[in-house]
C-alpha cells in the first residue's frame, strides 16, 4: 500500500519504504502533539530527505501530472507566486478573523455584514419582506424556541424575505449566499404550517386519520424535506427538531447507511416532517413504510445538485410518481446557494405560479470569506501545505477553535492525505463516499469537537454542513467548476463571522481559471496578476453557463419563450445589471458530468447510461449512490 497523496507509482513507492502499520492518533486516543517522533520542521518530507528540488526532478521524467501549459509560464508563476505570497500572509490573513465561541455563535451574528447586500424577487403578487420574526405569524410556540432556544434576534435577509412568500403559500425558488441561514427560511414556515394544519378542527376531530400521524403501518407525512448528503440530512433534523421543541411536530430523519429498523420504528410514533435522502427515502416508500399522498410542503435544500444531471431522474420520481400531490395542490420550496439556468429551467417542472428570490447575486460567494489563490504545482502541494498549517499552529491558529478543512479531488487521495498529515503531527481526519457511515459521523463529530481540527473531504463534504469554527478552507485540489467551490468555501465565514479560503492552483485548473478570477473580483478579493493568464488561456472559465457569465436571476426574465408575466421588485436597487447570463438569453449549458471528472465523489454517469433505467451494472446510479448521496 503506498502512502503518498500521489498515485504516481515512481514517487509513492519512494515516500515512506517500509512504514510499520500506522494508527493514526486520535485512533489511539493519544495527543498527537505530544508524540515527538511525528512532528517535523522544514520542508524535508518525512522520511525520503528528498528536498523540493529533488522532487521536482525526480518528478519530470515519471508523469506526475505537470500541465504542459505550466512549462513556458512556471517561472515567471513561481516568482509572480512568491511575491504575492509575501504580499498576502496567509497566517496574518487567519490572524485577522473573528473566532467566535459557543455564547456567541447564534445571536453573535453580524448583521452588519449583510446590509448592502442586493435582493431581487420576480414573479407576480410577490409578499414584502419582514423586519423581524414577531412581524409574521409563525405560532407562538415556534416564536418562542427562535427566540429561547435557537436565539435569533433578527432574521437574516434570506429570512426576511422568503418567511412571508412561504407563509403565503407560493412556491418559491430561493438562492442566498452559503451559510446564510436558509435552512430556518424553509423550516420556520413549514412548521407553522403543520402546526396550522394540526390545529385545523378535520385533524382535532380525527387525529389518527392524517396530518402526519401513525396510520396502521405507514407514514403519512405533512412535510418532506430533501437534501443531497447524509450529513446534511441528519443536521437539517437536527435543526427542524431545535425548531420544533415543545410544538408537538413529529420530525423523523430518513437516510442511507443507518440501520432502516431503527428509522422505521421512529415513524411508529408519527411522523409530521420528514427529512431524508433520496435513496432511502424511495426505499421506505417502495416497502409502503411512508407514503407522500398527504405531502403539503416539500422543500428540497441544495436543489440545484438534487436536480442535476444524473440525480434528476430520482428526484422526478419522487415528485412525479409516487402518489405525491401536484404542483398547486402541495406547496414547494427549492433553496440553495447556486442555481444554474439550466437547472431553474428543470426545477421550474416541480413548481407553480412560483416567486424567485435571489439575496446576492446568484453563485457568487459572500464577502466575508477572504479568499486567497496560490500558484502550487501538485508536486509541491504537500510541501506547501504541511508550510501552511505549520505557520497557522505556530500562530494559534490551528485548534480547537480554529479548524481548518481541506478539500481533495478523489476519497483514496483523502485517505492519503488523512494519514500523511497524522504522520507529520497534524491530528487529521477523513470523509468521504466509501467511508461507512459510522465512520463519516465519526470523523465530523470529531472534527468538529476539534479532537482533530482538520478534516481532508472530498466533495461529499461541500455543501450545507454548518459547523462552528471552521477558520480555514484549503483547496488542496480545486474543483472542475466554480459552483463546487462556492458550496466547498462556504464552509467558513458563516452567519456573519469572517473566514479564510486558499486554493491551490497550477495548469490542471485553468479551465475554472476564468470563473475563479471573475468570482474573486465580485466579492472584493484581490485576484493575483498570473491568474488571468490562465484566464486568457481558459474557455468556459468553468462556470456552467456558456456565456462564462455569472450565471442569471430568475431564467424566466430572460425572454426565452416563457410565458411567465415577470414583475421585478428590486428592493435595494443596482442589482440588476447587464451582467447576468440569464437576462441576454445567452445561456448555454455545459453537462456536469464534464465538470465531475471520473473517479470523484459526485460523478453522474452520461444520459445514455440512464436510458436503461436506473443502473445495475456498477456503471449507473448505483455508484453515484456510493459515491456521494447516500
Ligand atoms: N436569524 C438568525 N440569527 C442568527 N443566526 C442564524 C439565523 N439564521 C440562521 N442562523 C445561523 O446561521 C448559520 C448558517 O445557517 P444555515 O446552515 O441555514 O445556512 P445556509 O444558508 O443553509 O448555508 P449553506 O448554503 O452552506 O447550506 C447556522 O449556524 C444558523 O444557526
Amino acid at each position: 500500500m503506498s502512502y503518498s497523496y500521489f498515485s504516481d507509482s515512481s514517487y509513492s513507492g519512494q515516500r515512506h519504504p517500509g512504514r510499520p502499520n500506522y494508527n493514526p492518533p486520535h485512533q489511539n486516543f493519544n495527543n498527537p502533539y505530544q508524540t515527538a517522533g511525528y512532528y517535523r520542521t522544514g520542508n524535508q518530507p518525512p522520511t525520503t530527505g528528498r528536498g523540493r528540488g529533488g522532487r521536482r526532478g525526480g518528478g519530470r521524467g515519471g508523469g506526475r501530472g505537470y500541465n504542459e501549459l505550466d512549462r513556458p509560464f512556471r517561472e515567471p508563476f513561481r516568482r509572480a507566486r512568491d511575491q504575492y505570497d509575501n504580499n498576502n500572509d496567509l497566517s496574518e490573513k487567519l490572524n485577522e478573523l473573528e473566532i467566535v465561541d459557543d455564547e456567541k455563535k447564534n445571536n453573535g451574528i453580524n448583521f452588519d455584514a449583510y446590509e448592502d447586500i442586493p435582493v431581487e424577487t420576480s414573479g407576480s403578487d410577490v409578499p414584502k419582506p419582514v423586519d423581524s420574526f414577531a412581524d409574521v405569524d409563525l405560532g407562538e410556540a415556534l416564536n418562542d424556541n427562535i427566540r429561547n432556544r435557537c436565539r435569533y434576534v433578527r432574521p437574516t435577509p434570506i429570512q426576511r424575505h422568503a418567511i412571508p412568500v412561504a407563509l403565503a403559500g407560493r412556491d418559491l425558488m430561493a438562492c442566498a449566499q452559503t451559510g446564510s441561514g436558509k435552512t430556518a427560511a424553509f423550516c420556520f414556515p413549514i412548521i407553522s404550517g403543520v402546526l396550522k394544519s394540526m390545529k385545523s378542527p378535520a385533524a382535532v376531530a380525527s387525529p389518527a386519520a392524517g396530518y402526519g400521524r401513525r396510520e396502521v403501518t405507514t407514514a403519512y407525512p405533512l412535510a418532506l424535506i430533501l437534501s443531497p448528503t447524509r450529513e446534511l440530512c441528519c443536521q437539517i433534523h437536527e435543526e427542524a427538531k431545535k425548531f420544533c421543541y415543545q410544538t408537538g411536530v413529529k420530525v423523523a430523519v430518513a437516510y442511507g447507511g443507518a440501520p432502516i429498523g431503527f428509522q422505521l420504528r421512529s415513524f411508529e410514533r408519527g411522523v409530521d416532517i420528514l427529512v431524508a435522502t433520496p435513496g432511502r427515502l424511495t426505499d421506505v416508500i417502495e416497502r409502503s413504510k411512508v407514503s407522500l399522498k398527504r405531502v403539503k410542503y416539500l422543500a428540497l435544500d441544495e436543489a440545484d445538485r438534487m436536480l442535476d444531471m444524473g440525480f434528476e431522474p430520482q428526484i422526478r420520481k419522487i415528485v412525479e410518481c409516487l402518489d405525491m400531490p401536484l404542483p398547486g395542490r402541495r406547496q414547494t420550496m427549492l433553496f440553495s446557494a447556486t442555481f444554474p439556468d439550466q437547472i431553474q429551467r428543470l426545477a421550474s417542472d416541480f413548481l407553480s405560479n412560483y416567486v424567485f428570490l435571489s439575496v446576492g447575486r446568484v453563485g457568487s460567494s459572500t464577502d466575508l470569506i477572504a479568499q486567497k489563490v496560490v500558484f502550487v504545482d501538485d508536486m509541491e502541494k504537500q510541501d506547501y501545505l504541511r508550510n501552511l498549517l505549520h505557520d497557522q499552529r505556530a500562530k494559534g491558529n490551528l485548534g480547537k477553535n480554529s479548524l481548518t478543512l481541506v478539500f481533495v479531488e478523489t476519497k483514496r487521495g483523502a485517505d492519503s492525505l488523512e494519514r500523511w498529515l497524522c504522520q507529520i503531527g497534524f491530528p487529521a481526519t477523513a470523509i468521504h463516499g466509501d467511508k461507512v457511515q459510522f465512520e463519516r459521523e465519526r470523523a465530523l463529530k470529531l472534527f468538529k469537537n476539534g479532537v482533530t481540527p482538520i478534516l481532508v473531504a472530498t466533495d461529499v463534504a461541500s455543501r450545507g454542513l454548518d459547523i462552528p469554527r471552521v477558520a480555514h478552507v484549503i483547496n488542496f485540489d480545486l474543483p472542475k467548476d466554480i459552483d463546487s467551490y462556492v458550496h466547498r468555501i462556504g464552509r467558513t465565514g458563516r452567519a456573519g463571522k469572517s473566514g479564510l479560503a486558499t486554493a491551490f492552483f497550477n495548469g490542471k485548473n485553468s479551465s475554472i481559471a476564468k470563473a475563479l478570477s471573475e468570482l474573486m473580483k465580485e466579492a472584493h478579493q484581490e485576484s493575483p496578476n498570473w491568474l488571468t493568464q490562465y484566464v486568457d488561456g481558459s474557455s468556459s472559465g468553468g462556470r456552467r453557463f456558456g456565456s462564462g457569465k455569472f450565471g442569471g436571476r430568475d431564467y424566466r426574465s430572460g425572454g426565452n419563450g416563457n410565458s411567465y408575466a415577470t414583475e421585478d421588485n428590486s428592493y435595494l436597487g443596482g442589482y440588476a445589471g447587464p451582467d447576468y447570463g440569464g437576462a441576454d438569453g445567452e445561456v448555454s449549458y455545459d453537462p456536469p458530468a464534464a465538470d465531475y471528472g471520473g473517479g470523484v465523489e459526485y460523478a453522474p454517469p452520461s444520459p445514455a447510461e440512464f436510458s436503461g433505467g436506473y443502473g445495475g451494472d456498477g456503471h449507473g446510479y448505483e455508484s453515484i449512490v456510493a459515491g456521494g448521496w447516500e
